[in-house]
Order: C-alpha cells, then structure tokens, then sequence
C-alpha cells in the first residue's frame, strides 16, 4: 500500500493561500485532494439548493484549476468516516489536511466523529485557520491586533500540483445530484468559482466601491456597489488575506481612502463575529443572555411565519426585500436586520425558524456571521440595543420612489408614490391583489417594547447582563470615536 496525505477541501475552495493544500504538497508523498458531497448535511434546515449550486459552480472551476496545473481533484459522496474508511483499504493515510472550520451544530459534530477516528486510527489531523479566528480560549483584549497579525501574513504560494492523484473509487467529475428538499432555487443567484470572485474584487476595487458608503444598504443600487464578496468568503474561492492585501495596495490611493477604510472594516466584522460562534457555539440554538432565553417561547404563530417567509405580510417593503431575496439569494446588510427585526419584534416569532429560514435563502450561508447577526438583531443578547426598524419609514428613506416595490410586488406597480408604501390607505386595492397587513407597524412595536420592559423588569439580572458582555462582547477598538459602552445605555459596539 502506498502512503498518501490527504487534502478534506471544504469551505475552501481554491488553490492560492491554501495552506492544507500547501502543506500537504511539500510533505513528498502522493496527495489526494477531495471534496465529499454530503447527503445529511443538504437535508437541514439551514441549507439549500441555491448554495449547493455556488458550491457545484465553484468546484467545477477548481476543477479546472486543478487539471490545468497538472493535477486532480476527486469527488466522494456520503458519509465522511466511510469515505475515509474506503480510502484507507485502499492507501495507508499519512495525514488528513484541511482548515479549521466553524459551522453549524452537525459540521461540529461530523468533525468530532472526525478526529475520534483520526485518533482511533494514529491518523495526525492537521487544521489550518483561513481566518482570523481562533480556536480554544481567546483574550478578547487583544483581538484586535490578532486579527493584524493574521492578516500580515504573506498569502500561501500556489503548490506544484503533480503529486496529487485521483482517490480510490473516487469520481473525477461533481456530478452528484441534489440530495435535499427544498425547491428554491434562485434564479439569479450569483455563479460561484475563483475566477468569478477575483472579477469582482477587481470590479470592486478599480471602481464599484465609489459608491459603497452611499449604496450599501440601497435597495436597487446595493446589488451593484456593494462588494458582492460574501458566498466568495463564504466558501473560500477567495482568501480573506488575500482581498485584505489587495484592499490595503488600494487603500494606498488617496481617493479611495474613506469608502475603502469602510470596506475594510467588514473584513474585520466577518472574523470578528465567526469568532463568537467559534466560542460560543450556543449561538445558533439559545439566546447568548440566559434570562432572554424565556422572551417569545409562548408561541410560534405559523401563519404568521408563512406570510413573513413568503412575503405576504401585506407591508410592502418587507415583501418587497424578502422576494427579492428568494429570487437573487442576497440581501444588502441592513434590510437583512430589517427583515430579521420584524420578525422578531413586529411578529413577536422565536428567532430560531427564521433564522434557519433566512440561511438557507442566502447564497453567502455563513454560520459564524448569520446566528450572533441574528441574534443581535432579535434582541437577545442583552448587549446590543433593540434596533426596532419601522419598516414603512425604511421603505421611504431606501426606496422612496418605490421603484423597488414595484419591481418586486407587480400587483402594486399600479399604485403612485402616495400609496406605494401603505397600500392599505388607498381605496383601490382589494385583499385578493395584495394582503392586508398582518399587524399595524407602530401598535406591533410598541407592544414589543412592553413586553420587553416587562421582561426586563421581571427576568433580566444586572449581574448576568454584566457576565454576558465580559464574555462576549467586543472591545472597543484603538482609534475608535465611539463611546465606550454603558450598561444603561445598552449600547456596546457595532458588533
Ligand atoms: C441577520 C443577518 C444575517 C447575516 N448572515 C450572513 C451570512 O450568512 N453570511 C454573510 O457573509 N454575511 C451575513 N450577514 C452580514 C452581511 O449582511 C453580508 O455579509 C453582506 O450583506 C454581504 O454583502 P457584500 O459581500 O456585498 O458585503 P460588503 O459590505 O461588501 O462587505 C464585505 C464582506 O465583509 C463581510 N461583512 C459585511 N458586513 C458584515 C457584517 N455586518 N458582519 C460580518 N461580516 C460582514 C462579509 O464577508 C462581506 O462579504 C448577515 C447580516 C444580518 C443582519
């Protein structure tokens, strides 16, 4: 039998600044680089077709990338322990490369039943940060320049690829077919793969983001000067290091420095918050501050969630982004915290459906932003302010010719400016054409309000409250303007 390393690539999809696949090529054993479609993993909630098909895009390209230098990737699929085991009747594993991942609750668990067999086996499992999150304890205190030191590392080289060889009983080609339920497809959904994330940064840098502090969170313009980097990061076709590098050679430009130092910063964000999840797990199922873990559990309103999930809730603006959202896979940032405060505090839903709901229509699913994001939107970190958005005064502001509402609701498109907001102020539109609204905006935030006074009064201790922002949350940061937080106010950071 002859001896190999093998590569696991998961969500990392690309060959440059690739340290398992670095380290693994420089070992002068035969490599077997593979990528394993997982069954059970396509079956939860929080996954969907439309990720399934950036993944099966980007493999495709990497694929390519493989086979032009002169080497192979392969493709398994089903369950991880067979996968290795089929391999290991085959070849003797020297050692199992790949990152460090920090995903849902089952990739946590597969991973676990990963390194007991590595163990059982004398397998060494060598795991790789793509970002800058740390494993084990950290000391918030100096995250920050953690984040630096990480970043300042010079990017991988590319490795000679002529030592990798096609796995045994392994495909050469991803040709698995789509093993979950869900039938949302988005139609426009960006196309995943190396090249098509390097075209963006390129777009992105030369000249979209002139307009990025402006259009971000625009509606309409959002799609277009927004970075669109996120489902790149997400499975790794693009190196974190490497759009920071780039980002920084561009950030030398005096014109750029304000929109670019902004861009920047979520690069920072993306870390920052993978490492809540990383320490803190909890935060996909349970609220971080444990006396709000009893706010909302009274009920689960289905029809509500159905109206919320289908856009039907009869507010315009709300409709408008969460179809728009079924139908491209994206969302801007603050219409994402839009939709997720609605449902929280206007619905009154507990916040974990809607957070399954939400993964799996972004095409960007990343665990470590999207649970302590949703969390921190739904008001149950006891850390952040209740950023209750009035949904009617954001239409306004973002969409205030309606254009936008009109794009995605068409039985509206009729109406003028006066009503395209509150349909239900206008005589001429009938329940059959468009829902009424499933709750009035102001009443349903001002209940929300209540309750949470009341909660608060009765439930929610100093002591815990001050334990929960000890251990999670951030420090302010050197240079930064903002006030440092007060426990009155609430009010920590952004994060
Ligand atoms: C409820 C909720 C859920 C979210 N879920 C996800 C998710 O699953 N995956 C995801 O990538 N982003 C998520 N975000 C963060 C943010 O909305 C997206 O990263 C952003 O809209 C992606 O578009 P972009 O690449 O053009 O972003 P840009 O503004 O161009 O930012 C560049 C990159 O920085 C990172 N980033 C940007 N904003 C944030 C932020 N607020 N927090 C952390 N990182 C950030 C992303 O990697 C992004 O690609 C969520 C936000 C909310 C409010």
């Amino acid at each position: 039998m002859t001896d190999v390393n093998l590569v696991w690539l998961k969500r990392d999809l690309r060959l440059s600044d690739h340290q398992a696949l670095w380290h693994a090529c420089q070992q002068g054993k035969p490599v077997v680089v593979f990528h394993l479609f997982e069954p059970e993993y396509w079956q939860l909630p929080d996954t969907s077709y439309r990720q399934w098909r950036f993944i099966l895009q980007s493999l495709g390209s990497l694929r390519q990338a493989f086979s032009k230098n002169g080497g192979h990737l392969s493709f398994y699929q089903g369950d991880i322990i067979a996968t290795l085991r089929k391999i290991a009747q085959h070849c003797r594993i020297s050692g199992l490369y790949s990152h460090e991942e920090t995903g849902n609750h089952w990739t946590y668990q597969r991973d676990t039943r990963v390194s007991h067999w590595c163990q059982q086996h004398a397998i060494p499992w060598y795991q790789y940060q793509q970002f800058a999150v740390k494993r084990g304890p950290i000391n918030r205190d100096n995250w920050d320049s953690f984040w630096h030191r990480v970043m300042d590392v010079a990017p991988c080289p590319m490795p000679a690829l002529r030592s990798t060889r096609l796995g045994p009983g392994a495909s050469e080609h991803a040709n698995a077919s789509y093993p979950g339920n869900d039938q949302l497809a988005a139609k426009t959904a960006q196309f995943g793969g190396i090249q098509t994330g390097e075209r963006l940064l390129e777009s992105f840098l030369a000249e979209r983001h002139t307009n990025y502090l402006r259009d971000v969170s625009s509606p309409s313009r959002g799609q277009q000067y927004s970075s669109r980097l996120s489902p790149y990061l997400a499975y790794g076709c693009l190196s974190l290091r490497q759009v920071v590098l780039k980002t920084r050679q561009s950030l030398l430009k005096e014109e750029t420095k304000r929109t670019l130092q902004a861009f920047k910063s979520r690069l920072h964000w993306h870390c920052h918050f993978i490492q809540k999840l990383e320490t803190s797990p909890e935060y996909e199922r349970t609220a971080i501050h444990p006396d709000l873990r009893g706010i909302r559990t009274d009920n689960f309103d289905g029809d509500r969630f159905k109206a919320w999930a289908e856009g039907q809730t009869g507010i315009p603006f709300v409709d408008a982004c969460m179809r728009y959202l079924r139908h491209t896979g994206w969302l801007p940032f603050r219409l994402r915290a839009m939709l997720t405060a609605f449902s929280s505090y206007h619905l009154w839903l507990p916040w974990q459906h809607p957070a399954q709901y939400l993964a799996s229509l972004f095409t960007d699913y990343e665990p470590g932003i999207h649970y302590p994001q949703i969390q921190m939107q739904s008001g149950t970190t006891g850390m952040n302010p209740f950023r209750i958005y009035n949904p009617i005064k954001q239409g306004q502001r973002l969409d205030p010719d309606g254009h936008f509402i009109r794009r995605w609701l068409p039985e509206l498109a009729h109406l003028g400016n006066s009503f395209i907001h509150q349909p239900w102020l206008c005589a001429h539109v009938s329940p059959d054409c468009y829902p009424a609204p499933i709750v009035e905006v102001s009443s349903a935030a001002r209940l929300a309000r209540q309750k949470l006074a009341v909660h608060y009064r009765q439930h929610v201790s100093a002591n815990h409250t001050q334990k929960v922002i000890k251990t999670h949350a951030s420090r302010r940061r050197e240079g930064s303007r903002r006030a440092p937080p007060t426990q009155h106010s609430n009010q920590l950071d952004l994060f």
